[in-house]
This record gives C-alpha cells, sequence and structure tokens, in this order.
C-alpha cells in the first residue's frame, strides 16, 4: 500500500479542451495541504471536475505545472502517469463509473489488482470498506442492481481501497441523503487525518463547511 506523499501542487495552469477554446484556470498556482480534505468549488462550468481530471494526470495542463511530492508529474510519458495514477490517487467520478459487467466487490478490488496488491488481503479489505458504507449485502451484485446512492458509495470505497496517498473526489456526496453524505465525508475525513491529501469537488454547503481548506474556481 501507498504511503501518504508530500503532496500535490500545480504551477501557472491553464487547460484548454481544443487548440482555441478558451482557457480555464488562469494561470493557477496553488499547494494543496497533505493531511487536509479541500473543497473545490466555485459556480458550475469552473473547472472543478477538469482539475480533479488534470491532477489526476488523465488530462494534460495546456502550460504549467502538476507535481506530485517532488515529481513533475505532467511533463512524463503516458506510461508513467499510469503507473503514479495506478500506485498514488484514488479518483472518485461523479457518475461512479462502475463497469457493468464486475461484480461491486470486483469493482472495488480493481485499481488494487491494477497495483499489484494480493488478492485475499485485498478482497478482505473491500469487503469490509463496503461493509463500512453498509453495502455488505450488495458486494456480489452488479452496478445495474443497485441505486444510485448505492453505486456512490461503491465509487468512494473504490478510490480507498489501495489507501493512496493522494484522493480526489468528483462531487462524492451528490446522490446521497445526509446520513451516506455523512458516512462519506467521515471516510474522507478520516482519510486525511492518515495524512494524504484529499480534494473534493463539491457545490454541496456540508462538505464545504467540513473541509479544512477551499479553494474557489
Ligand atoms: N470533454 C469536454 N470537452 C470540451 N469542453 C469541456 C469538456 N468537459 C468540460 N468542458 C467545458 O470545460 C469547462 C469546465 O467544465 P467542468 O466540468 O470542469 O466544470 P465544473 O466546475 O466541474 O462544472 P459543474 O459544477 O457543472 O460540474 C466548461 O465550460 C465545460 O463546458
Amino acid at each position: 500500500m501507498s504511503a501518504p506523499s508530500a503532496g500535490v501542487s500545480v504551477e501557472d495552469l491553464r487547460f484548454a479542451y481544443r487548440r482555441g477554446a478558451e482557457e480555464i484556470f488562469d494561470g493557477l498556482t496553488y499547494s494543496f495541504t497533505p493531511g487536509a480534505v479541500t473543497a473545490l468549488t466555485g459556480p458550475s462550468g469552473r473547472g472543478k471536475s477538469t482539475l480533479l481530471y488534470v491532477l489526476a494526470l488523465m488530462l494534460t495542463p495546456t502550460t504549467g505545472r502538476v507535481r506530485l511530492g517532488e515529481t513533475d508529474a505532467s511533463s512524463l510519458p503516458d506510461r508513467d502517469r499510469s503507473g503514479i495514477r495506478a500506485g498514488t490517487i484514488g479518483f472518485v467520478f461523479q457518475d461512479s463509473e462502475l463497469d457493468p459487467s464486475r461484480s461491486i466487490v470486483d469493482s472495488v478490488m480493481e485499481p488494487g489488482v491494477y497495483a499489484g496488491l494480493e488478492k485475499g488481503a485485498l478482497e478482505d479489505r473491500a469487503r469490509s470498506l463496503l461493509a463500512r458504507f453498509g453495502l455488505e449485502h450488495r458486494a456480489d451484485h452488479r452496478p445495474g442492481e443497485i441505486s444510485g446512492g448505492q453505486a456512490q458509495r461503491v465509487a468512494v470505497c473504490r478510490a480507498l481501497v489501495n489507501e493512496p496517498a493522494v484522493i480526489l473526489a468528483d462531487e462524492p456526496t451528490g446522490n446521497l441523503d445526509p446520513d451516506n453524505a455523512a458516512l462519506v465525508l467521515d471516510a474522507l475525513a478520516e482519510a486525511a487525518a492518515e495524512g494524504r491529501t484529499v480534494i473534493v469537488a463539491t457545490h454541496d454547503p456540508q462538505v464545504v463547511s467540513r473541509a479544512d481548506e477551499v479553494v474557489r474556481l
């Protein structure tokens, strides 16, 4: 499992989805604090999700840098970026993006399989995470057989399973009732307390009020 890292920062960041399209971020420079939950907030369309994708090394900045620890990750070749992503980053997608052909427990385990973790220990951890979020009875079902809110909690389990140094979550409470939202926020706060860097894009005032730091785009 990965140890918590020295953190994530961006320098003079700009990004455009296409050549000639309007640039997002306008030269953003910011260091995200390890051991803290940082909420990314601001009006729809400002680039909260895009910033998470850039931090996750899924999109390459048009200009500027993304650093993970001491590494300038934005300049690395694709294969190296995939390796860093698998070993260091847990990502909660806004719409869960679970593979319909896999069982829930297999979906939760998948990032650990990519990271080369031992199967038995990985399955135990996946099942205990599902139990924490009240989903142990859904572990052997498929994504088509669970609700949107349950899928969102599964996506959170998937992001936590590797105990990654960096956790990026896109509206992780968007489909949840207040009790389940609190469960997710407790888990993210606990991950931060372990020294991880936790960054959450959100419109949810409950998430913003519980965050240690807030970045408004
Ligand atoms: N795949 C894409 N191709 C082209 N433009 C995109 C793409 N995804 C997002 N955009 C544009 O980039 C800008 C930032 O979008 P993004 O989804 O990052 O904003 P956001 O702040 O997360 O919004 P929301 O709060 O509505 O989720 C918007 O103008 C959006 O239309």
